[in-house]
């Protein structure tokens, strides 16, 4: 098998490289192309590594015919198309706390340098001027910070903030009373944060409920004199607002590590304007940071694309590399499960249920889940993988259910799929031999034992004497090889069913000849 291909396509810790080397991959380091270039190249790789300058458009994963995954060596995903990533299979994956100390230290220092004039006291010394008396600072002893989110960075900012000795309220719909006494915050809803705080730090990602959080209206609501840091992401403040207000005194002073459009005109409105001061997105460049998320973005690629590990997908169930080789049966089983249902049962179904029962009842149900879904879908979809099957679910209406049952039933560990059909529940089950070899175990009611693989006939019939003989003669006399045999039946002389493996497809004339013969009802030939 040939290594899988990544490109790295921002500037990257060199770490990142040595690592997809070590792991199994052969890697690129191609940056600062346009998106035509990108667009031109990306068909060859297997992965995407970046940081915030790629734009993971819809029109570059087209083009990527072959990609797997993305990885954001960082936090912020809002460069990458995630949906059309996901409708076309490919894992999103970013790296959640590798920088969020670096980030919250440089909200940190932009504050404390917004408090001190820092950045100005400084130009105009190095300029030859001694202009003691023009700078008078405040201090940050005893002051108010209100922090809109209070996730990884904004957790980290509170607590070096109490450090400081200030005191810290938080706007965070997702905060809960627990956990702001943990972080020794205080949960206060917007206006009040507004009315009471005396810095603002901003620490939520760019979502459309978060966009424009800081309006000019909500600016000038906010307690006079206040001071605002935007270590977030641009398009969280009003800028064209904060310069009106930054003009008149009601904001004291801003600082933004982050612009609506980057980089910003050279012209950029905000530039020059007194009190304000701005970093180029520096929010994540530490040398620690930088080695933290390149390292893990790599380990966390290549142990998708070697062993399919998934840690922090934004768009799939995680699995880690200790699990992935437990699991990877049950997914086998899970797929080939959904697949059987779905080649058989008919209408439109539009419910499915996935029951995981004794030891199945113990594992992660979502990679079960997407991993039946991904078998379910494939007759919709050539393109399906477990990525994107849930969405493609979710997007042709079908309800998916799942159930866990601790008890252990007739074998030690179960799946069942449950379909819901106009001639009411269909389902199929399934188990694993030694832990590891998937076998269907029943079929729509009927016990059988089969390894679902290959080419198979699956027949419904009356069982009565001699119908073996006859479905053997008619396969041999059309030159197919039977490879396995399986029966179950109902109960004696009521409905048996017969799977057959068999070495080639099964043409549609056999599948019609075989419908013809005597005490059939079903025949259907099947593909896994
Ligand atoms: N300047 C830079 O270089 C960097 C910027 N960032 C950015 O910082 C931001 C925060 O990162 P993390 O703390 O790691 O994310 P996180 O996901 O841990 O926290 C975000 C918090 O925002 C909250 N939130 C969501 N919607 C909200 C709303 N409408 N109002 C108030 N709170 C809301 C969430 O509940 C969550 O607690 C992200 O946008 C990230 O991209 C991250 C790293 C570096
Ligand atoms: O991690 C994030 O969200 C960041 O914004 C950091 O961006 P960068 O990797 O420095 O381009």
């Amino acid at each position: 098998m040939s290594k899988p291909k990544v490109l790295i396509s921002d500037k990257m810790d060199p770490n990142a490289a040595k690592i997809f080397e070590e792991r199994g991959c052969d890697v690129d380091v191609i940056t600062g192309e346009t998106p035509e270039e990108l667009k031109a190249r990306i068909a060859d790789y297997d992965g995407l590594a970046i940081r915030s300058s790629t734009k993971v458009t819809a029109e570059i994963i087209d083009a990527a015919t072959n990609l797997k995954v993305i990885g954001r060596a960082g936090i912020g995903v809002d460069n990458v198309d995630i949906p059309y990533a996901s409708s076309k299979g490919v894992v999103v994956m970013n790296t959640p706390f590798g920088n969020s100390i670096t980030t919250a230290e440089h909200a940190i220092a932009l504050m404390m340098a917004l408090a001190r004039q820092i950045p100005e006291a400084n130009d105009q010394t190095q300029a030859g001027k001694w202009p003691k008396s023009a700078f008078m600072g405040v201090e940050v002893t005893g002051k108010t910070l209100g922090l809109i989110g209070a996730g990884n960075i904004g957790s980290i900012v509170a607590s070096r903030a109490l450090g400081l000795r200030m005191k810290v309220v938080a706007y965070d719909p997702f905060l809960t009373e627990d956990r702001a006494i943990e972080l020794g915050v205080e949960k206060a809803d917007l206006d009040t944060l507004l009315s009471k705080a005396d810095f603002i730090s901003l620490h939520t990602p760019l979502t459309d409920q978060t966009r424009n959080i800081l309006s000019r209206e909500r600016m000038e609501a906010a307690k006079p004199g206040v001071r605002i840091v935007n270590c977030a992401r641009g398009g969280l403040v009003d800028e064209a607002a904060l310069k009106d207000l930054l003009e008149s005194g009601q904001v004291a002073g801003a600082a933004l590590d982050v612009f609506e459009t980057e980089p910003p005109a050279p012209d950029h409105p905000l530039f020059g304007t007194k009190n304000f001061i701005c970093t180029p997105h520096l929010g994540a460049s530490t040398t620690e940071a930088q080695v933290n998320v390149a390292l893990q973005v790599a380990e966390q690629m290549a142990d998708y694309l070697v062993n399919g590990g998934v840690t922090n997908a934004l768009n799939m169930p995680s699995l880690s590399a200790e699990e992935a080789p437990k699991l990877r049966p049950y997914m086998a089983l899970a797929e080939n499960l959904g697949s059987l249902v779905s080649q058989l049962a008919h209408g439109n179904l539009t419910q499915i249920s996935i029951e995981r029962e004794g030891a199945a009842a113990d594992l992660q149900g979502k990679p079960i889940t997407a991993a039946v879904l991904a078998g379910f879908m494939r007759r919709y979809s050539d393109s399906v993988n477990m990525v994107n099957a849930p969405y493609m679910a979710k997007d042709r209406g079908l309800d998916v259910r799942e159930v866990r049952h601790d008890r252990e039933g007739v074998y030690h560990t179960l799946l069942r799929v449950t379909v819901a059909t106009s001639q009411g529940d269909r389902s199929v089950a399934g188990t694993l031999f030694g832990n590891e070899a998937p076998r269907l175990v029943e079929i729509f009611g009927v016990g059988i034992e089969a390894e679902l693989a290959g080419h198979m006939l699956y027949i419904v019939n009356e069982d009565a004497p001699g119908f073996i003989g006859r479905i053997g003669t008619l396969l041999g006399e059309n030159g197919i090889n039977i490879g396995t045999f399986h029966l179950g039946r109902r109960e004696a002389g009521g409905e048996a069913v017969l799977l057959l493996s068999v070495d080639q497809p099964i043409p549609p004339e056999v599948e019609r000849k075989a419908c013809e013969l005597e005490g059939v009802k079903v025949v259907k030939a099947l593909s896994f």
